[in-house]
């Protein structure tokens, strides 16, 4: 029964190319630095670039029981010096004598014993590799029972694979504006509303559209809609008319690739805790948005609300639109608690009624009317939202 040496390390293969062992012996060895035993040549890769001779054939004998020298190995001792290996590095670290002729752990064994090694290690890594395949099967055919056994689960998967949605077609999208539009521009947004569009799908989410025909107005107007999760995105592009940038809390703009995209689709970044600035960027967009032509779609609340209402309107947005003197044009969407809500770990599918509200005009309104006109827009909306939630009767009891 032929014992066999430790299996050869996993790297052997890299050294195919490297150039066979210095010789030991003879005029050609290197002078060994204390008389005891050949050392190895020094660290350089000089050995590399001299030409290489074929490479000898390694000795056929039989290992050799553990402890005794080892017949010469074909590789250079360099991995010695270097490399964790076989255990036989213990004593070469340990400064103990070399057994003779043998030149670095794993490659003492002859060939025809590291032949076995390979079968022996062929079989063991495509078990391993057998082994995974059935692990990873189990746990796919387990994830639907586990997603409807555990709502937790079920939240953070598909919550989990939607923010991997955005991470990767972000990524992807990126190069593609940057080639057709060439940076940053409200062009990309058409872009990035097709890739967006397609996100309903996995997730079962239906919208149901009404109105659509009052964002035809001329030039540029604002758009304010309730903001209710990051799921917004979905229903945002679903009705997005052409040439409208959002505004969106800088803090977005490092959101990774979903950063970069936003930033190629043109979003203004505000400041949310700084008014002053905000205000600026803010008064900047009442200058442009007239020449260039674009609508802003604002989320007035100025956070996410699950709530099922409305939060007190922020009046950036209409001031805004008092300063440009262009329409606001309010859009209302379902409440989304009765297929999510975080707090309950609920998210499956569901309808959304999208509804686009007649434009509010403000020509000849000054930045006085601003209360009333957010106070206007926030009823209509407000009443719509419950109306298109199911819920009409709430608004009279409530205002
Ligand atoms: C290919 C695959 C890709 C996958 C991924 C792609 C995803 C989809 C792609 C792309 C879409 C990306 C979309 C992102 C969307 C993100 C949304 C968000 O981030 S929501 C958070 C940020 N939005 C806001 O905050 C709302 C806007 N906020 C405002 O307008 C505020 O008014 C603001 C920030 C300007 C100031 O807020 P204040 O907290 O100070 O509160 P106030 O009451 O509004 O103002 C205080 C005083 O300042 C006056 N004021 C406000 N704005 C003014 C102005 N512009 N001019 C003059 N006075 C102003 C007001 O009149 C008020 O004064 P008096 O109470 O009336 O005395
Ligand atoms: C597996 C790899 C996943 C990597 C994660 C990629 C980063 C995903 C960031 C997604 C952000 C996309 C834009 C979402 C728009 C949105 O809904 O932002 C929330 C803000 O409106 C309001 O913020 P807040 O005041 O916190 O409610």
């Amino acid at each position: 029964m032929v014992k066999q040496g430790p299996k050869a390390p996993t790297y052997y293969h890299e050294w195919t190319q490297i150039p066979p062992r210095m010789p030991t012996r003879g005029p050609n060895a290197p002078s060994s630095h204390h008389g005891r035993h050949p050392q190895p040549p020094h660290r350089t890769t000089k050995h590399l670039r001299a030409p290489l001779p074929a490479p000898p054939q390694p000795p056929t004998s039989l290992p050799t029981a553990p402890g005794r020298p080892r017949p010469p190995s074909p590789c250079p001792p360099r991995l010695a010096e270097g490399r964790a290996g076989a255990g036989r590095t213990a004593h070469i670290r340990r400064g103990q004598p070399r057994a003779k002729g043998w030149k670095g752990p794993g490659f003492s064994s002859p060939r025809w014993a590291r032949g076995l090694g390979g079968v022996k290690g062929r079989e063991e890594s495509s078990s391993m590799e057998l082994g995974w395949l059935l692990w990873g099967a189990a746990v796919l055919l387990l994830l639907p029972v586990l997603m409807e056994l555990s709502p937790a689960v079920n939240f953070a998967l598909r919550i989990g694979f939607y923010y991997l949605l955005f991470f990767v077609c972000s990524a992807l999208t990126a190069p593609v504006c940057l080639l057709v539009n060439g940076g940053r521009t409200v062009k990309n947004m058409r872009i990035i509303k097709t890739v967006v569009k397609t996100f309903k799908y996995f997730f079962g989410l239906r919208f149901e559209v009404k109105g659509l025909e009052n964002f035809e107005v001329e030039g540029p107007a604002i758009i304010v809609s309730n903001h209710q999760s990051i799921l917004d995105m979905m229903g945002l592009m679903e009705v997005l008319p052409d040439n409208c940038v959002q505004v969106g809390k800088k803090e977005l703009m490092y959101a990774g690739t979903v950063g970069l995209i936003i930033y190629l689709g043109g979003v203004i970044f505000i400041n949310r805790k700084s008014t002053s600035s905000a205000k600026m960027v803010m008064a900047e967009v009442a200058k442009t948005m007239a020449t260039d032509n674009v609508k802003v779609w604002v989320y007035p609340e100025g956070t996410r609300n699950c709530t099922g209402d409305l939060l007190p309107f922020k009046k950036g947005a209409f001031h805004v639109a008092v300063q440009a003197q262009v329409p606001v044009i309010p859009v209302v969407y379902s409440s989304f608690t009765t297929f999510y809500n975080p707090k309950k770990n609920l998210f499956t599918s569901g309808k959304i009624k999208v509804e686009v509200l007649p434009p509010i005009e403000t020509k000849g309104l000054t930045s006085d009317d601003v209360s009333e006109l957010t106070d206007r827009c926030y009823r209509i909306m407000r009443e719509t939202l419950f109306r298109l939630s199911g819920r009409p009767g709430e608004v009279k009891d409530s205002s």
